[in-house]
């Protein structure tokens, strides 16, 4: 895969992680042991495992950035990806890319390139595995029947609500994350009657979903699918997913089938319902589940490649979930807040919606008054999860 130039330039700076007592240091210092500590309980690792575990742990805080094996199959790539950066600490690169190559480190630790026996596992689908099946995605799947009753527009508002605080429920973000409840001020950017109006704009187009976490997230974004594809509001649907497990929770297409499944054997008629036109769905080419390598690079959507941008360009709206991707998206860069969404997003090559809570220090968008009070409350409101935005950009 060749690096685009990129037409934009940005000018904030990039976010690291070596200023201590900041959120991308704590990802590293707090954040990844914790980690670490749960993959490593979740499946019966051996010894040469939890010590390859152990060894990338340590490398990414006090040690410098060793590029994969020669052996590997993805080597040339990333030693292109980290041209520069090679020897240097993990912290002083940029936080996206550092983080990015955690997650590829530590599925080759546990043997997941293969070849071997634990080629192919999943380290984090215990935990997904174990949400999906869950007594609050029962709760989650039984309240659907609610939604027969509501009027079209209602459902409507319902639907991208929960398609946007299902993102709250990321497992790698509850690692140290205490939650809490749902409050209309958490909403500090409101673009949902553009959301809409995009929708009809690009109806009977083909709408591109770009999926973040699987469980409690994806479901909802199947549910607003299944709305798009039954209300005629969208010909075709393609799900991008992420090529293989990264970031602990991003949806694979393993865990579009499981969640799937999961709509089609539930005893709330709504959700079998759904199950079941999802399915046909898919038999039908009307919802493709796609993916690409570049979903797991450690680069901003600004140096997509070639064919991906191409293909992104041919839908007529493209709808982003989550926080990995809205930085991919803006740039991970201390941008002032009040920075024009619209700007930052320009260059994408769709009309782009971001449904994203805010969980890294990434923000654009926000009035200066609204920064002002959330900056007054001494709350990270940055990096709590307890917000959100909904930003919309039209030009693509
Ligand atoms: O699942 P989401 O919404 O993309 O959130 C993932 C976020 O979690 C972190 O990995 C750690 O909090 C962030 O750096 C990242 O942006």
């Amino acid at each position: 895969m060749t690096r685009e130039t990129s037409p934009h330039v940005p000018t904030a700076p990039v976010i690291r992680s070596d200023v201590p007592g900041s959120f991308a240091w704590g990802v590293f210092h707090e954040r990844h042991p914790e980690l670490v500590r749960q993959v490593l309980d979740a499946l019966p690792y051996g010894p040469a495992q939890r010590a390859e575990v152990e060894r990338l742990l340590a490398e990414s805080i006090t040690g410098v950035l060793e590029p994969p094996a020669e052996s590997a199959h993805d080597h040339a790539q990333w030693l292109a990806w980290g041209e520069g950066l090679w020897g240097r600490t993990w912290g002083e690169v940029p936080f996206l890319w550092a983080e990015s190559y955690f997650y590829r480190r530590l599925l080759d630790a546990i043997g997941y390139f293969g070849p071997g026996a634990w080629q192919g596992v999943d380290p984090f689908a215990p935990f997904k595995n174990a949400e999906l099946a869950g007594a609050a995605v029962d709760d989650e799947l039984a309240a659907l029947n609610k939604l027969d009753g509501l009027r079209e527009d209602q459902r409507a508002e319902v639907l991208l609500s929960s398609a946007l605080w299902g993102n709250r429920a990321d497992l790698s973000f509850r690692i140290t994350s205490t939650g809490g409840d749902l409050a209309a001020s958490d909403l500090l950017a409101d673009d949902s009657a553009a959301f809409w109006a995009e929708v009809r704009r690009a109806s009977g187009g083909r709408i591109a979903l770009i999926a973040d976490n699987a469980g409690r997230e994806l479901l909802p974004d199947l549910v607003l699918i299944d709305h798009l594809l039954a209300g005629g509001l969208a010909t075709e649907v393609v799900l991008y997913v992420k090529p293989r497990p990264y970031y602990v929770s991003d949806a694979t297409t393993t865990d579009v089938l499981l969640t799937v499944e999961r709509l089609r054997a539930s005893s709330s008629g709504h959700a079998k319902a759904v199950g079941r036109r999802l399915w046909q769905a898919m038999n039908q080419g009307d919802l493709s589940v796609r993916t690409h390598e570049f979903f797991c690079a450690p680069l901003s959507f600004h140096d997509m490649p070639a064919d991906l941008r191409s293909e992104l360009a041919g839908v007529a709206m493209t709808i982003l979930k989550g926080d990995l991707n809205y930085r991919r998206l803006v740039g991970d860069r201390l941008w002032p807040p009040t920075t024009s969404f619209g700007e930052t997003a320009a260059h994408f090559p769709s009309p782009v919606a971001a449904l994203r809570t805010l969980k890294s220090d990434v923000i654009v968008g926000i009035d200066a008054a609204t920064v002002a009070a959330l900056d007054g409350t001494g709350e990270a409101w940055r990096t709590s999860g307890r917000h959100a935005v909904v930003q919309v950009n039209r030009a693509g």
